[in-house]
């Protein structure tokens, strides 16, 4: 077992009855786990040529940017709405737990750039959808997404299948 699985903890009906939330706070706070972690996601795009990191705020940051570094990659946030200074393009999308819309600067990518998307977590795969599309709408290149967990028995693989044929990789999966 790699060392940040046995430090995501499982957290029953929050942040609403029937939701098992996953909290990988203990393995971002635990510095071996949280280098496995980033080298696993890392290690398995290191073939690539990835120009840009493209992440989620507000724990697609953690994981995105410190992939980023080990990639030699850039770093480029969606955050929710009304938080980016400058000209955006913004996808709504649903959450397991609610609905809301990402956004990103309109000229953070350029038609020259190879994408990974990662995030911490990916559940409905409505947060990976929005950034797909965003993507797109950027005119750069998505090559792959890589997730620390997947939650399996939601089928985000079918979702994101939906969108695009690039590839999907987790570290954890959960059936
Ligand atoms: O596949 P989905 O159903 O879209 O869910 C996955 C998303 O949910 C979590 O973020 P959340 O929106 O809770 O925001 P946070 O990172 O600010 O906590 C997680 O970090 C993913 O981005
Ligand atoms: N079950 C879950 N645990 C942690 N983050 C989530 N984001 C969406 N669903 C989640």
């Amino acid at each position: 077992m790699r060392p940040y699985e046995e430090l995501i903890v499982d957290i029953p009906n929050y942040p609403k009855p029937g939701v098992v939330f996953k909290d990988l706070t203990p393995a971002f706070a635990a510095a071996d786990a949280f280098a496995a972690m980033v080298d696993d996601l890392a290690a398995h795009f290191a073939d690539r040529v990835i120009t840009k990191v493209v992440g989620a705020e507000a724990r697609g940051f953690i994981v995105g940017a410190a992939v980023a570094l080990r990639l030699g990659a850039g770093f480029v946030p969606c955050r929710k709405p009304g938080k980016l200074p400058r000209t955006t393009l913004r996808e709504s999308y649903v959450l397991e737990y609610g609905t809301d819309a990402l956004e990103i600067h309109a000229d953070a990518l350029t038609p020259d750039d190879v994408v990974l998307i990662v995030d911490d977590l990916v559940a409905t795969g409505g947060t990976t959808t929005a950034m797909v599309r965003l993507v797109r709408a950027s005119g750069a290149r998505l090559v792959g997404f890589g997730f620390v967990v997947e939650l399996a028995f939601l089928d985000p693989r079918a979702v994101i299948a939906a969108e695009t044929d690039a590839e999907v990789f987790s570290l954890v999966a959960v059936d």
